[in-house]
């Protein structure tokens, strides 16, 4: 049996990463790969059940230390339950968001430390790290547009934090991808979908 790959497609808002997702799925499978699509927070029962509880706009919400709290567990589970197993079958994980989320929302939008995400994310899963992690970049009118389409003024909790926290996170992402250029790919996320894809596939190919 061929060893599992697990990809991790991270950004912003509405920046096209389920759609993304949705795409190299396709191809993989027509490809010949099993693949599994999952995402963050969520992919388990328990996982998106912590998803309810962060996202909700309703109540008064969670500190910044609760939250990334919240989010380590939910990935432990999700990691436990879901991720490493299909790994092991020899599957393809592709997952929508995974632990850059934390260290970009948690870290560089709320301001804990990079080292405290990390640590949290030692004990929950085992510091286990995506194969490669595709970051989608967006300027933020497009991606304003998009959202606007897509969701007409609605937002979950921390979709709906203002334009300097969203600022911080994209700025966060980018330094990790900067850091850590054999972890990550930057892709242009503007273009039509199937532009994207095509930038997305020459990102993968080497795994
Ligand atoms: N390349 C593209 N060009 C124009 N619109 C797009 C493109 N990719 C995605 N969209 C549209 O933009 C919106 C946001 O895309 P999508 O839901 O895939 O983003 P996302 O990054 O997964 O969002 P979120 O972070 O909220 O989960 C959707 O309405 C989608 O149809
Ligand atoms: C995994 C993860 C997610 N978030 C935030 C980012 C988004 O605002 C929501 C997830 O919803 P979406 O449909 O993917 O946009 O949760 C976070 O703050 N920290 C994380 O670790």
């Amino acid at each position: 049996m061929s060893a599992g790959r697990f990809i991790a497609l991270e950004g912003g808002e509405g920046v096209g990463k389920s759609t993304q997702l949705r795409l190299l799925a396709q191809a993989l499978q027509a490809d010949g790969h099993v693949v599994v699509t999952t995402r963050e927070p969520g992919g388990t029962p328990g996982a998106e059940a912590i998803r309810a509880m962060v996202l909700a706009n309703e109540g008064e919400g969670w500190g910044p230390r609760a939250e990334a709290l919240l989010f380590a567990a939910a990935r432990a589970d999700h990691v436990d339950r879901l991720i490493r197993p299909a790994l092991e079958r020899g599957e393809w994980v592709l997952t929508d968001r995974y632990l850059d989320s934390s260290r970009a929302y948690q870290g560089g939008g709320s301001g804990l430390s990079d080292d405290d995400i990390l640590a949290l994310h030692r004990i929950g899963s085992e510091g286990l790290l995506p194969d490669r992690t595709i970051l989608l970049t967006l300027d933020p009118e497009e991606t304003a547009r998009r959202l606007t389409l897509r969701d007409e003024g609605r937002a979950d909790r921390i979709g709906g934090r203002d334009a300097a926290y969203h600022a911080r996170v994209a700025a966060a992402f980018r330094r990790f991808a900067e850091a850590e250029p054999h972890r990550f790919t930057l892709v242009d996320a503007s273009g039509t979908p199937e532009s994207v894809h095509a930038r997305i596939l020459s990102a993968v190919s080497g795994l």
